[in-house]
């Protein structure tokens, strides 16, 4: 097994922490690539769902209190969907989610902190919505709901409630606002929100509360096999493992039970945990298909269906298997399931691919990054193949020398795999610490590297485009595209790594003659989002054709729906509307191409 120098600092660092973050005094030897090969420990092989760097869970409340799941705060869901059960064991395949009919004691994923003083302390939550505040919003579909102000309005359920506390959500995001009450009266929905604006909570919270509220369902009998009642599906592993943890503090002591299944993980370790009972069930789709076609899993009473980068997952890399999985399968067919799916950006090619999925969809878009938030700045240099690395490497040391002369964290996309690893060594061995993330690497090496640089222990990680999208990782100050995508979507969502839930970042990309059919898209992008476009950029551009798919068609928006341009499906009269959250105004066009992937791992 490869091992990183993000690996060699934890091994040598031995959980001493003797390396800080530009903590050069106690820091340990490079250790060249060839002489990393060494016994995975323990920690390097480390469970799924690892992903989060603070302490482990521990269940602070309920060992001491004595009491089952129904908890101090409020009592779990009505038990209306016992499954059979062939364990013999009291639980297991398809009991209802939570207690283990009150013996299993739920973790809480709040880690060691009081709750209670979580919950007094509302003030402090890291999110900014005043950048929020002229978000312009465009909804269209029949007989759309009202959006709400604040999360009282929506009656979401007593436990639930008591979760968005503990997690400090104080008010609803734009995209919250909307899509809660559309979801919450069962419709279909097609959200594209920008990147950090609080997707994964606005499929969770509607999710969690219909299984919390619904009717009692006898699931059916299955020799080992189980019927979760949702199913998230997202396109990486790190993803996955993120959406379980969120989905998991937000369903704490409701009694709903969650499980996440990815590749590149021990499968029995998975299984036996969807034995234990599963109501949402987290996926990537490869995974999922492998236990369908076990028979281990069956999607006959999912109910929600919510795909998270839902233009990504419905390219030309994953479409195959998600149509299997949702046209192929026992999965009820829209209209007998509630469909959502959420990304930053929804070329058109992939809007009208998504409908096949839906049933008398609403659509919902929320102003685009930086669109009017300026949250993000981005730059754009004019940087020559070889000069690449000397660039990055005055940006590193600039970085360095403008704060605390701690390294801030630094993510840097490349386009290739053997790309990333030989920048990961070359800044190792000019005294940065780094690790990686793409494709190559084992689950637990991708696991570990992620952790090393959420933790700061190894602040700059060169990634592929495997970590281009969702991963919510705090204090992310620069993104560096070292290698652009050939995708402006790509770019969107690589930038979207800072200057997330309202905080500022900073965003680099080197530019020359091999990116010549991003220059205009990219000019567009940054002059709309009231950034400073060199002039070289701006000629290139005006030199530079639209090619099909980086066309634009819809400024502010990342996306508009497809179906009014088309004048496909128009809302009846009065059901559509355009809504600008507290101003802005009509933006015509936004990106229109469906678009091949970029390097994907
Ligand atoms: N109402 C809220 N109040 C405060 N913080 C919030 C709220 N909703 C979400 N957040 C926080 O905002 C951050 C970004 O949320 P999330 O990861 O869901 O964004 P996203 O829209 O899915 O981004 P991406 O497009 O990159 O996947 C998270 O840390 C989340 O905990």
């Amino acid at each position: 097994m490869r091992t990183s120098w993000a690996d060699a600092v934890d091994g040598a660092a031995s959980g001493s922490n003797s390396y800080g973050v530009g903590g050069a005094s106690h820091r340990p030897a490079y250790v060249p690539p060839h002489l990393r090969n060494r016994t995975p420990t323990p920690e390097r092989m480390a469970a799924p769902s690892t992903l989060n760097n603070g302490p482990l869970p521990v269940n602070d409340r309920l060992g001491n209190s004595g009491q089952n799941s129904g908890s101090r705060w409020a009592g779990p869901r009505s038990d209306y969907g016992k499954q059979g059960n062939n364990s013999g064991r009291g639980g297991g395949w398809g009991n209802r989610g939570g207690s283990w009919g009150g013996r299993e004691l739920e973790a809480n994923p709040f880690g060691n902190e009081d709750v209670e003083e979580i919950v007094s302390d509302q003030e402090s939550s890291g999110i900014n919505f005043d950048a929020y505040e002229d978000i312009p919003v465009e909804t269209s579909g029949v007989n759309v709901p009202p959006p709400v102000n604040t999360f009282a309005e929506i009656d979401l359920g007593e436990a639930l409630n008591l979760n968005i506390r503990r997690c400090k959500y104080v008010k609803p995001t734009p995209v919250q606002r909307y899509t809660i009450p559309i979801s919450l009266v069962g419709r279909d929905l097609m959200a594209c929100a920008q990147t950090g604006s609080g997707k994964t909570a606005a499929f969770c919270f509607p999710i969690i509360s219909g299984i919390m509220r619904g009717q009692a369902v006898q699931r059916p009998h299955g020799f080992r096999t189980v019927f979760p009642l949702a199913l998230i599906l997202s396109p990486t592993r790190e993803l996955s493992c993120q959406i379980h943890m969120e989905t998991k503090k937000f369903a704490y002591q409701t009694g709903v039970k969650v499980v996440v299944v990815y590749g590149g993980a021990p499968i029995n370790q998975q299984l036996r945990e969807l034995e234990r009972g599963v109501d949402i069930l987290v996926a990537t789709p490869g995974r999922l298909v492998d236990l369908l076609e076990r028979a281990k899993v069956s999607l006959q009473m999912i109910r929600y269906l919510a795909l998270d980068e839902a233009d990504r997952m419905l390219d030309m890399g994953f479409e195959p298997q998600i149509r299997k999985i949702v046209e192929q399968t026992d999965m009820p067919p829209p209209g007998g399931r509630q469909t959502m799916l959420f990304s930053a950006t929804f070329p058109r090619e992939i809007q009208r691919l998504a409908s096949d999925f839906l049933s008398n969809y609403i659509f919902l878009t929320v102003g685009r990054v930086g669109s009017s938030t300026d949250l993000i700045v981005q730059r754009v240099e004019f940087v020559q193949e070889t000069d690449k690395r000397s660039h990055l490497m005055d940006l590193l040391h600039a970085q360095k020398d403008n704060g605390s002369g701690r390294q801030p964290l630094t993510l840097v996309f490349v386009e290739t795999k053997k790309g990333a690893d030989s920048l990961e060594y070359w800044l190792c061995g000019n005294g940065f610490p780094a690790t990686t993330i793409h494709g190559d690497r084992t689950q637990p090496e991708r696991e570990l590297a992620l952790r090393s640089f959420k933790s700061g222990k190894t602040p700059i990680l060169v990634a592929t485009d495997v970590a281009a999208r969702g991963l919510d990782i705090p204090h992310v100050s620069h993104v560096v595209n070292f290698d652009l995508p050939n995708d402006i979507d790509d770019y969107v969502h690589r930038i979207g790594r800072t200057g997330r839930a309202g905080k500022t970042g900073l965003a680099t990309a080197f530019f020359n003659e091999n990116n010549m059919s991003l220059a205009k898209p990219l000019a567009d992008l940054m002059q709309e989002a009231n950034q400073e476009v060199p002039q070289w950029l701006t000629r290139y551009a005006s030199w530079g054709a639209y090619g099909g798919k980086n066309r634009r068609s819809g400024g502010r928006f990342g996306s508009r729906d497809f179906r009014k341009e088309n004048s496909f499906n128009r809302p009846a009269s009065g059901g559509g509307s355009m809504d600008y959250y507290g101003g802005g105004g009509a933006y015509g066009g936004a990106y229109a191409g469906a678009g091949a992937p970029s390097a994907w791992d």
